[in-house]
């Protein structure tokens, strides 16, 4: 049984198409990166899988049953966002203790060495809290509570780039030991690449990608090199980018490069070179805005 399953997925608001259609799964113990630009869908998609909102239309199930006002299924979520609210008057220790009590699988030991990895002060009110500190409650409960699927929608842009990496290493860390589903909403593509193996791309409420991240490596490449031998080696393959500068051009292409085609290129000089993941996310994002 997938953790997630969506089909025909769509949600509305009033004249905004916020969801259009989407259709995927969530499988267990996988990291997902949840891409897109900002106002693509991601939280929309996710406050649906986490019963926070319903459908327009489509079908969606979490853990095999309907998402929306399923304590029991909710039970085993946890949705970590940036904004995160807690109840006024509340101390650090008083938010820890709440999640103890909330997450069947909390692990306290835990989230004791995370608040001393981030310098959490226990006594705070959460009110008083840094930004960053915010995040890194946020980061905390959403990785100690290693709930079978978690999800971040960008709770560490508060943290500093120290901060964002103890959350990668202990993320990827805990997750070896206790595999579980992660969604990891972000912008910062590049930072995550690593960590990430799947990847959901949203485009204007359109899934326009949902591919495993090393077989997306393989499959975008830059092709630079004469004009005419470029323009060759292109036909077959969808072209995402052109540039041109007198008669040399750069091409982003996306299609299967075996090692034949590889030897094809090399004797036509063309320089092939695989592009970053957050090239192939930007590329992928406006070839789709040139295409309309
Ligand atoms: N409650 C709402 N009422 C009306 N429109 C909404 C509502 N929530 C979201 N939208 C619209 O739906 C679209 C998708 O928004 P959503 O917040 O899901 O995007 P996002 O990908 O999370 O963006 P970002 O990266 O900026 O956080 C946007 O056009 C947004 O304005």
């Amino acid at each position: 049984m997938s953790v997630v399953a969506a089909n025909g997925l769509t949600k509305r608001y009033r004249d905004v198409t916020a969801l259009d259609n989407v259709s995927f799964t969530l499988e267990e113990n996988a990291i997902y990166g949840l891409l897109g630009r900002n106002g693509a869908g991601k939280t929309t998609l996710m406050q649906l899988i986490t019963g926070q909102t319903s459908a327009t239309s489509g079908s969606l199930e979490l853990f095999g049953e309907h998402p929306y006002e399923n304590e029991r299924a909710l039970m085993k979520v946890v949705f970590i966002k940036e904004s995160q609210k807690y109840p006024t008057a509340y101390k650090v220790k008083h938010v820890l203790s709440l999640a103890r009590h909330l997450f069947p699988n909390w692990d306290d030991d835990f989230a004791q060495s995370l608040v001393d990895d981030f310098n959490l002060p226990r006594g705070r009110d959460v009110r008083k809290l840094s930004r960053g500190m915010t995040s890194a409650l946020g980061v905390t409960i959403g990785l100690a509570a290693r709930a079978p699927l978690t999800f971040f929608d960008e709770p560490y842009l508060g943290l500093d780039a120290v901060a964002r990496q103890l959350f990668y290493d202990r993320l990827l860390a805990d997750y070896s030991e206790h595999p579980r589903t992660v969604v990891l909403s972000t912008h910062l593509i590049d930072e995550v690449a690593d960590l990430i193996e799947h990847v959901l791309l949203l485009d204007r409420g359109k899934l326009v990608l949902d591919a495993d991240t090393d077989e997306l490596r393989g499959e975008v490449m830059d092709a630079t090199g004469p004009v005419e031998a470029v323009d060759d080696f292109s036909t077959g393959r969808e072209v995402l980018h052109r540039e041109q500068l007198g008669g040399v051009v750069r091409v982003t292409l996306r299609g299967s490069f075996d090692n034949a085609e590889r030897m094809r290129a090399k004797k036509l000089a063309i320089d092939l070179e695989p592009v970053s993941l957050q090239q192939a996310v930007v590329r992928l994002t406006m070839e789709r805005k040139t295409d309309r």
